[in-house]
């Protein structure tokens, strides 16, 4: 249903869906994590330890599921996950992705029960997202030793660990030089690495998208489950090997746009991801 070709009056309309479209999606967004805020806090405060970072993950993926369903119904998303649900029960097991898109985190973590995100340290003092990351137990990342020895804890206990390599979202398409962490933990834990492989019909709410920018609808999402790597003996060479495994990957896809090409054309033509 792309609006390119069609009758000018039919292009603002679809227009106009995009823009609301875009409302009701992060409206909703913002609406579970308020929602959640005022019973993760007494939560946290009140269970122990396991009871609430197992009840603070399941809350999260069960809303962060119904989240993405919302997108389906009525924003135009189409998402294909399905290949990520073999890894449900392989633990421990870092988890790493390529980071295009604020939604990578929301994606992910609605299809895995217990799995805690390493995550940007501003973010738990984050209204929306601060207490529900809390009850979970998600790591910081602003201290490495820390990140580094809660992780190891976090996989003994037979958590799976999410963690984006590249720091931040990407800017250098198709992946960001990577930072060794995911290397370095899984030397320490003795804990496989799992790569996966996000892939957007355009990079939406990427690095270069203002918030309020409207979606070129549908968006497609697609993740696919790359190699599993064993953990390594000599971090930097697997970091390195790593990176070149993602830019391959994703190179070869090549769904997305450069950031400079979606500016100048707001409204692309949906990528390739079928
Ligand atoms: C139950 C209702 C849900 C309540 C909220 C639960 C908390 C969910 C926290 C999700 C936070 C996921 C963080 C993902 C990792 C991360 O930190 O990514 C940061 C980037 O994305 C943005 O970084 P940047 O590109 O540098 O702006």
């Amino acid at each position: 249903m792309s609006a390119a070709g069609r009758h000018p009056l039919a292009r603002l309309a679809f227009a106009a869906y995009e823009v609301l479209a875009m409302g009701l999606g992060l409206g909703m967004l913002a609406a579970i994590c308020l929602a959640w805020t005022p019973l993760a806090l007494p939560l946290y405060l009140l269970l122990p330890r396991t009871w609430g970072r197992r009840v603070g993950r399941l809350a999260i993926m069960a809303s962060f599921r119904f989240y993405l369903w919302f997108l389906t119904v009525f924003c135009y998303c189409r998402f294909d996950l399905d290949e990520i649900d073999a890894l449900r029960r392989d633990a421990p097991l870092i988890v790493v992705a390529n980071h295009p898109s604020l939604l990578d985190a929301v994606i992910l973590l609605s299809r895995f029960p217990n799995m805690v995100c390493v995550m940007k340290a501003a973010l738990a003092d984050n209204l929306l997202f601060g207490a529900g990351a809390r009850l979970a137990r998600y790591i910081c990342n602003d201290v490495p030793l820390q990140v580094i020895l809660r992780a190891r804890e976090e996989l003994r206990d037979g958590g799976q660990l999410l963690l984006f390599p590249e720091g931040t979202r990407t800017t250098r398409w198709p992946v960001n030089p990577l930072v060794g962490s995911a290397g370095l933990i899984a030397g320490r834990s003795g804990a496989p690495v799992q790569a996966l492989l996000i892939e957007f019909s355009t990079p939406y709410l990427g690095k270069d998208w203002p918030l309020f920018r409207r979606p070129s609808l549908p968006l497609r999402v697609r993740v696919r489950v790359g190699r599993r790597f064993a953990p390594p003996k000599d971090v930097p060479v697997f970091t390195r090997e790593l990176e070149q495994y993602f830019r391959d990957e994703l190179s070869a896809a090549s769904v997305h746009e450069t950031s400079a090409e979606c500016a100048a054309q707001p409204a692309p033509a949906a990528g390739t991801i079928s």
